[in-house]
């Protein structure tokens, strides 16, 4: 398979709670084909629309077009509480490491606390905005999880399990607002990208693009396939910590966003939804057996994060 296959979540979308056996039993054999072959499924129906995600676009790009010095005191690394949550300046982080700093910015929310600063001043709203997304892409990444344990013949709450404290401060999932701006060719280093080759960290992501799409994901054949935007679905992709857990059944697959071609000035956005288990959750190969060592999930993240910021 080197498509993404689109796959209907209607009999489980948002707000449903009477869906039967066997209907979740459907899905979760087309959700574990496309995991286990290509790592990524567009979902459609899911109770998330179209609608909403504009509007945390919205806000998010209102935010990105203020003067530097106004994101500077949302900065990524000041909130005490939380380390990843804020804002990540241009070319900060390289998801490959051995590239440039990606041409990108983003806005991590990633701790709901009402008693830590948010940006407000020009960006009426900002906090209602991206708060509510969170907590419903968290509902909704608790029901894939769900089908995705029923797919494998597990008890339904394995992965939930890990899950339960997502937006406290023990827990590291964020929603992530990412703002690709135009690209002047003159000023591009040698080999930068707009986001780097890489796989997910934690155990499943859900990703959003604009209609510009530019995401592109690496086929088991080696060629990398682009992954336009659909209106009305969001990509769902196994990250790396699901990869393990799962002991390579389901796939974290390598994706990227290059840059825009020459003369193309749009600017490029998408949300993305990293789901991670618990900070202490030990993660060990679901299968009962040992192909992967059991490790702490905080250690492991906090060990990638350090690649990609590039700290020795
Ligand atoms: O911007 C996108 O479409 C994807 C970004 C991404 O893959 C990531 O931040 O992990
Ligand atoms: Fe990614």
């Amino acid at each position: 398979m080197d498509f993404i296959p689109v796959i209907d979540f209607d009999v489980y979308r948002l707000g449903v709670d009477d869906v039967t056996d066997d209907n979740l039993q459907t899905l979760g054999e087309e959700l574990k084909r496309a995991f286990c072959e290509v790592g990524f499924v567009y979902l459609k129906n899911t109770g998330i629309d179209q609608m909403e995600v504009n509007q945390v676009m919205d806000i998010s790009k209102k935010f990105f077009l203020l003067p530097e010095e106004k994101k500077s005191s949302f900065k990524r690394g000041g909130y005490v509480n939380s380390v990843h949550h804020g804002w990540v300046s241009m070319e900060t982080e390289s998801l490959n490491p051995r590239r440039p700093g990606d041409l990108k910015e983003a806005f991590n929310v990633t701790s709901l606390r009402t008693d830590i600063e948010w940006p407000s001043d020009g960006v009426d709203g900002f906090r209602d905005i991206q708060v509510s997304f969170f907590l419903r892409c968290k509902e909704l990444s608790l029901r894939v999880l769900r089908v995705m344990a029923l797919s494998l013949g597990l008890e339904s709450s394995v992965f939930l399990k890990a899950h339960k404290c997502i937006g406290s401060d023990t827990n590291g999932t964020t929603l992530r607002s990412l703002h690709y701006p135009p690209v002047k060719s003159e000023h591009v280093k040698v080999g930068q990208i707009r986001c780097g080759e890489h796989s997910d960290y934690g155990t499943i992501t859900l990703v959003f693009q604009s209609h510009e799409g530019g995401l592109q994901v690496l086929s088991r054949k080696g060629e990398y396939f682009s992954v336009p935007s659909i209106p009305g679905t969001f990509l769902v992709n196994i990250a790396d910590l699901m990869q393990r857990w799962t002991s390579d059944v389901f796939v974290s697959t390598v994706h990227r966003v290059l840059l825009p071609p020459l003369g193309d000035s749009s600017t490029r956005q998408s949300l993305a939804f990293f789901v991670q288990p618990e900070d202490d959750a030990i993660i060990t190969c679901c299968d009962g057996s040992d192909k992967y060592p059991a490790l702490r999930t905080e250690d492991y993240l906090l060990a990638r994060f350090k690649d990609t910021y590039g700290i020795k």
